[in-house]
């Protein structure tokens, strides 16, 4: 069964359970530092008893609703839901949308998502980079997305010469600034980025978000000026925000976060009637949240990026991965 398209007449019983993991270290960005991740985990079980898992991994300060604003949602449901009603779920609560439709998309059965993807590794903010790459790397990974726009400019960009400098040519490196470069800066970075690309054998992929949400035209202006592509991420957090960004003409990359982005459903069905350069990208969710979101990433997919799920190794804990088990412990 197709996990994402919409099943009609559906109803099911259900249960949210809200979860905390604490970060191993914080996540900084800057957009701040982030210490722990919180979500809610949905169980609906059907008429015939088959049990279907969501999960509502919020990131209010990336766009999304707040979780607050999610268990207040969940807490006024009734406990029998139907598609009906999860189709009727407000654009301002995508992570709540993403989570119901994923969770009665999929209560017929919880099968893995084959998926061949290759993962992108992430990596810190500031120097850490420089060790936490080779730890990636003999984990199999080839891709790496480094956090920029925390520190000086002149000291990212000293770290950056080290980090291409050492990393092998087969590698691929992506920036994110998550907007939080100057116009200038900005700049810079691409300048910077054109020129290594001349120099060394190394990709780099795509320099995320590097300007505010506002900044679009920027953005535009900047795409059409440097080779190193641009990405955009918090500009198309949600699918009003990529359905406008796509009206006022990014052609550019679409960092796509399903757990954030809204409905499944409709999200498939902009992407059959747009050709968009998609990389999806993780939220920090749990397993059942991540194979709903990669379930959408097998079928969305075109150009075959890394996916931006490389985020592991950001908890202290293994995570536990069967549903019913996570569900137990919460
Ligand atoms: O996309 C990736 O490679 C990892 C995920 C990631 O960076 C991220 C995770 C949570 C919140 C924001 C972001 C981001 O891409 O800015
Ligand atoms: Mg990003």
């Amino acid at each position: 069964m197709n996990a994402d398209k919409f099943v009609p007449q559906h109803s099911a019983l259900f249960e949210f359970r809200p979860y905390q993991r604490r970060f191993a270290k914080p996540l900084i960005t800057h957009h701040g530092v982030w210490d722990t991740r919180e979500g809610i985990i949905l169980r609906l079980v059907d008429e015939a008893g088959k049990i279907g898992w969501g999960e509502i991994a919020p990131i209010s300060w990336f766009g999304s609703e707040t979780l607050e604003q999610a268990l207040d949602f969940c807490r006024q449901l009734p406990n029998q839901i139907t598609s009906e009603m999860i189709l009727a779920i407000p654009d301002c609560l995508p992570a709540c949308q993403f989570g119901f439709e994923s969770a009665i998309a999929r209560v017929r059965s919880w099968e893995g998502v084959e998926n061949n993807f290759t993962c992108s590794g992430l990596l810190s903010a500031g120097e850490v980079a420089l060790q936490q790459w080779k730890t990636l790397w003999e984990k199999g990974y080839r891709t790496f997305k480094w956090k920029i726009g925390v520190d000086a400019i002149a000291k990212e960009l000293a770290i950056f010469d080290t980090l291409i400098h050492s990393l092998p040519p087969s590698a691929k490196l992506r920036l994110d600034a998550n907007g939080g470069l100057s116009y200038a800066e900005a700049k810079l970075w691409l300048e910077t980025c054109d020129n290594i690309q001349g120099e060394l054998p190394i990709e780099i992929e795509f320099l995320e978000q590097p300007l505010a949400v506002a900044e679009l035209a920027k953005m535009l202006e900047l795409s059409r000026f440097y080779r190193t592509a641009i990405a955009l991420d918090e500009s198309v957090a949600t699918l009003p925000q990529i359905i406008s960004c796509y009206q006022q003409g990014w052609r550019g990359i679409f960092v796509i976060k399903p757990a954030i982005v809204g409905s499944p459903s409709k999200l498939h069905q902009f992407c059959q009637q747009h050709e968009i350069d998609a990389v999806f990208s993780s939220v920090f969710e749990t397993e059942i949240g991540k194979q709903a979101a990669l379930n959408l990433a097998v079928k969305l997919s075109r150009k075959h990026r890394a996916v931006g799920f490389g985020v592991d190794h950001f908890f202290a804990q293994a995570e536990v991965t069967n549903p019913e088990n996570l569900w137990n412990n919460l």
